[in-house]
């Protein structure tokens, strides 16, 4: 089983959640607070994630990345959007230099401004 397929099966059940009920499915209960709640606990991963790092606890960090994954494809679910758009979007980033993409960007910020 690929990662690619892991993920879209997840997304499957959270989909499948979406009309659930809050009080036996916690993706369900997530969905019906909406989206302040399901972005609060995007946040609050993504800032469990960067502790702990901080304190470079390896397994805490496979295991709080695995919480920020679950709670941002809640997130994408919630705006109509699937780990599929995300990973077409690193596909067509593929082989791009992301030093090279900033500086196209800044150039082209500089044109705007210049106009
Ligand atoms: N991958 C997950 C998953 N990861 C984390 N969580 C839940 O996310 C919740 C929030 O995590 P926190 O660390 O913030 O825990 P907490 O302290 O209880 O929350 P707060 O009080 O801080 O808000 C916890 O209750 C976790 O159990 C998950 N809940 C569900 N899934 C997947 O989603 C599927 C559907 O789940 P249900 O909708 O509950 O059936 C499951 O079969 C799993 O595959």
């Amino acid at each position: 089983m690929s990662a690619n397929d892991s993920l879209q099966r997840l997304h499957e059940v959270i989909e499948s959640r979406r009309q659930g009920d809050p009080d036996k499915s916690y993706v369900a209960r997530l969905f019906h607070k909406g989206t302040d709640a399901i972005l609060k606990k995007v946040g609050e991963e993504a800032t469990e994630t960067v502790m702990a790092a901080k304190d470079g606890d390896r397994e805490k960090i496979v295991y709080e990345v695995a919480d920020l994954w679950f709670h941002s494809m809640i997130a994408l679910a919630h705006f109509g959007l699937s780990p599929a758009d995300v990973l077409r979007e690193l596909e067509r980033r593929e082989g791009l230099s992301g030093l090279e993409e900033f500086a196209a960007r800044k150039a082209q910020a500089r044109e705007r401004q210049g106009d």
